[in-house]
């Protein structure tokens, strides 16, 4: 019933919203429709893969000079309208809109699982994983941009990438007023959700009495807690999509996108290596396009890789295996970072602090939101207690940086205990109705690395074959204890007391012979109940021409082949203290411009 609800609701995709924050819901993007003739065009000046964080930036950037043309390829449909909504962020995961990809059972994850496989969720739709995110705005640590730098990639440094983050910004909060790190006019609009729950205050009052600063962690020094800005507007999210394209798509004639359009692969000269277009898959049919000057991949960091290899540029041992002529011997795939957690610990709330709703008051607030033109608050405007975020420093932390990063998010503490597994795997209720919430101590710089491989049996349109490598450096499952120990004093604090809010301690399925408490049944938590953030980054990393992992130069142009970019999550040559989302899209405003500088002498 829900789920029908939801399809009859907002199975549409046909939302904007105007700067003044009101729904349009009537208004329907069509890219056949408005000012614009359709022309048929095969050869563009720049063609992009993927419309994505990075993609969407880089087809608004481009799309700037009105002599480019520019092709927008994108695998998924158009963004429907149900992504708009906060606290259904659960509901898009899953769904036709992501690419469902599982990883590989390894020995230390997902040992709980079936098949011992846990799912990573990537946007398939225009906005990409930015469509299907928890839209927390944090841009990570000032010491990533620097060990970037540090690493040889000039330019990436944090004084060099913060004016591309003041340029995409439209901050709304207090916070916007410090211009020295902020911006305000760029697409993007930055925000606090208009709806705040006890609990998530609560949780923010607990880390503040443990001694964290409350601070804009969006700051250079990002220790702390806060009620985190999203990339949101009035309660409704904001995706690279809503924020880069909608505004001028059919307005500026130089720009074509299609969706529903899958790459298989870059068309290179053997001889000359020369990147010359793509062939892309679409209604039952191959269409080859063809690109003056660039094609730039922005697929994402599992599929990039994957159309790289597709297209002969990738670990040359791994190619041959699967008769894949090689072009450029890199090491494509390769050093896969992500920021694992554990699904596996939680916080119950008293009856006090937590809102007891029924299904019908649940329907009843789905169907207001809808009908509301301009929503100023309710719970479904927020992704609830995601929303308090708190970095701390463990004694692992090499550096003057936090190690651990805290994330929580709503669930009903009785349906988890009753069968954990079921919940995790299929839990969809909107995130503002709970009893209780996750607790999710988060690593931020893992030693570990996984890789990813061409799925042998159906190399292009099957799922690619993802290592995540998680925990396989122990100190990487020390540092998350440590930050487990630290959670489990938020019990301490007068905030919890107050509010009866406690730590559960039943023992969960497969780590029963430890006791709880013990380092043990917390490494337990962490192998067997595996908890994923789904920021992969790293593979097709950033380097100088002297390192042999590089994929990509620091103007983001492919090793050994000419004309093609890799502008995406996956050029990070290490992945950033926080969430990557705002990130992958400050990399999309520079790389447009490097582009721009490029080739402006011959516009
Ligand atoms: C469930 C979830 C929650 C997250 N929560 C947050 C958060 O709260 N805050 C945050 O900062 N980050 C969050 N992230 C991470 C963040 O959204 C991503 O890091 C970021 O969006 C990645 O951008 P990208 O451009 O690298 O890839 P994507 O945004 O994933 O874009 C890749 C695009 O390329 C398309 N594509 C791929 N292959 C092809 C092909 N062969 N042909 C055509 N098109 C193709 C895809 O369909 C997709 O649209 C979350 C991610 C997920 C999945």
């Amino acid at each position: 019933m829900f789920l029908s609800l939801l399809t009859q609701l907002f199975g549409s995709a046909s939302y904007s919203i105007s700067p003044s924050g009101q729904y349009a819901g009537s208004q329907l993007f069509d890219s056949n429709m408005g000012p614009r003739r359709h022309k048929h065009i095969e050869e563009y000046d720049f063609i992009i893969v993927g419309g994505g964080s990075a993609g969407c930036v880089l087809a608004n950037r481009l799309s700037e000079i009105r002599k480019w043309r520019i092709l927008l390829l994108e695998a998924g449909p158009e963004e429907p309208d149900i992504t708009m909504v906060p606290s259904f962020a659960l509901v898009l995961q899953r769904s036709n809109i992501d690419w469902n990809y599982r990883i590989q059972p390894e020995n230390m994850t997902c040992k709980e699982a079936p098949g011992h496989s846990c799912s990573w969720p990537r946007g398939r739709t225009m906005g990409g994983s930015s469509a299907i995110n928890y839209m927390v705005y944090m841009r990570g640590n000032q010491l990533d941009y620097d060990e970037w730098a540090e690493m040889g990639n000039p330019g990436w440094s944090y004084n060099e990438v913060l004016p591309y983050f003041r340029k995409s910004e439209n901050n709304r909060n207090i916070e916007g007023n410090d211009t020295v790190y902020h911006g305000v006019g760029g697409p993007l609009n930055v925000e606090r959700y208009p709806y705040t729950d006890a609990n998530t205050r609560i949780i923010i009052e607990a880390f503040q009495e443990r001694g964290l600063p409350l601070k804009d962690l969006t700051l250079p020094d990002n220790l702390g807690v806060n009620l985190v800005q999203s990339t949101s507007l009035n309660g409704r999210r904001f995706s690279a999509n809503t924020a880069f394209i909608r505004p001028v798509r059919n307005v500026r004639s130089n720009l074509d996108i299609i969706v529903n359009a899958y790459v298989t692969k870059v068309i290179i000269d053997p001889i000359s290596k020369i990147a010359q277009g793509v062939t892309y898959f679409k209604n039952g049919v191959y269409v080859n396009v063809y690109a003056k000057r660039e094609v730039i991949i922005s697929g994402g960091s599992i599929n990039s890789p994957k159309l790289l290899m597709l297209s002969g540029i990738g670990p040359k041992q791994h190619l041959q295996s699967n008769n894949i002529p090689v072009l450029a011997d890199l090491k494509v795939g390769e050093n896969l970072q992500e920021h694992p957690t554990t699904d596996g610990l939680s916080i119950a709330f008293s009856n006090k602090t937590t809102p007891t709703f029924n299904s019908s008051q649940v329907l009843n607030e789905i169907s207001n939101y809808r009908k509301q033109n301009i929503f100023n608050g309710g719970p479904l405007s927020t992704t609830s207690a995601v929303n308090a975020i708190a970095f701390i420093k463990t004694k692992y932390a090499s550096v003057n940086a936090p190690d651990i990063q805290f994330h929580f998010d709503g669930r009903n503490i009785e349906e988890f205990y009753a069968d954990t597994q079921t919940y995790i795997q299929t839990s969809i209720f909107p995130l503002s109705f709970n009893n209780g919430v996750s607790i999710r101590p988060i690593l931020l710089s893992p030693k570990s690395r996984g890789y990813i491989l061409l799925n042998q049996t159906d190399p292009v349109f099957g799922q690619p074959l993802i290592y995540s490598g998680f925990f396989t450096v122990k100190e990487d499952l020390d540092t998350l204890i440590e930050g487990v120990r630290f959670s489990v004093t938020l019990e301490q604090t007068e905030a919890f007391k107050r509010n009866g809010a406690s730590i559960v301690k039943t023992q969960l399925k497969g780590c029963e012979e430890y006791a709880w408490g013990s380092y043990d049944y917390f490494a337990c938590l962490f192998t067997h109940y595996t908890g994923i953030l789904f920021h992969p980054a790293g593979t097709c990393k950033m380097g100088p021409s002297w390192d042999n992992d590089a994929v990509v130069d620091s103007r983001l142009r492919v090793y050994g082949i000419k004309h093609l970019r890799v502008v995406d999550a996956s050029i990070m040559p290490k992945v950033v203290r926080g969430n990557t989302n705002a990130p992958v899209i400050m990399i999309g405003e520079k790389a447009s411009d490097m582009i721009k500088e490029d080739w402006m002498t011959n516009v």
